[in-house]
């Protein structure tokens, strides 16, 4: 089974509720235009956690295909956790993804790979997809480490589940020098560590899994250099991040076969 391509934008903390509908609206008709079919390409994007109602609404409301996902998911079931969201009350709200990992959350939240792996174990136990998210620093890409490091993260994130849950989730390498820089990785860097993410996961679990869990790259992704990174084997997506909060560029980025490589 060929996987399906997944476009996803992680707005981060950067669009209010207002600003994410309007987003929504302006995304949905520009890919109507193009008579994008949504289950060639998926479409998902990724509010912070106060805007997830308002363009949830708006979905299902005008039965809209994009699908809605969150940043960031409790590692606890429910409960006395202050200021904490679970993966229930998500999954309750129509969210379908949630990045889990990113390397904003390691880097200013402390999120270890023990977090990660709860945080993915917990989403995927409330019934939503994860999309881990993995990534090297600088000084590990420089000591040229960066297949290790990154095959550990997930290694340690998926550590517990099924070769079935695998199958259903979703990988995104991020490398952290590539994330809003401007510095994107050459599509042969992407490929690089997608395909030795997905050959770790046939190696911890099974090769069906490996062929079915998708790897998305993230870092930098723009209209301009989206078509080039898609044509990698291993690479079946993008986790986009500020070309995400512009309903154009987004567009351009998920209508990838429009452009040349
Ligand atoms: O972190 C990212 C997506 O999760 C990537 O961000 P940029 O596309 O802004 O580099």
């Amino acid at each position: 089974m060929p996987r399906t391509p997944l476009i996803a934008g992680n707005w981060k903390m950067v669009l209010d509720h207002q600003q994410g509908t309007l987003l929504v609206q302006k995304l949905d008709w520009t890919l109507k235009d193009a008579r994008h079919d949504y289950s060639a390409v998926e479409v998902a994007v990724l509010p912070s956690h106060p805007s997830l109602r308002t363009v949830q609404t708006l979905i299902e409301g005008d039965k809209l295909s994009i699908r809605l996902g969150a940043q960031d998911v409790s590692a606890h079931e429910a409960g006395a956790y202050t200021g904490e969201v679970s993966a229930a009350q998500l999954a309750k709200l129509g969210v379908t993804y949630v990045a889990v990992g990113h390397s904003e959350r390691r880097q200013h939240h402390g999120e270890d790979d023990a977090v990660v792996r709860a945080k993915t174990a917990r989403a995927l136990a409330g019934g939503l997809v994860p999309i881990v998210c993995v990534g090297e620093p600088l000084e590990v890409r420089k000591a040229e480490q960066h297949v290790e490091h990154t095959v550990g993260q997930v290694t340690q994130a998926l550590t517990g589940l099924s070769a079935e849950q695998v199958a259903g989730l979703v990988l995104a390498y991020e490398p952290v020098w590539a994330i809003g820089t401007g510095e994107v990785a050459t599509p042969q860097d992407a490929q690089e560590v997608c395909a030795a993410l997905r050959s770790a996961v046939a190696e911890q679990f099974d090769q069906a899994s490996a062929d079915a869990v998708r790897v998305l790259y993230g870092g930098s992704v723009k209209p301009a250099n989206i078509a080039s990174i898609m044509q990698q084997p291993d690479v079946d997506g993008a986790l986009v991040g500020g070309a995400s909060t512009d309903a154009g560029d987004f567009a351009a980025i998920v209508r990838f076969r429009d452009h040349p490589a």
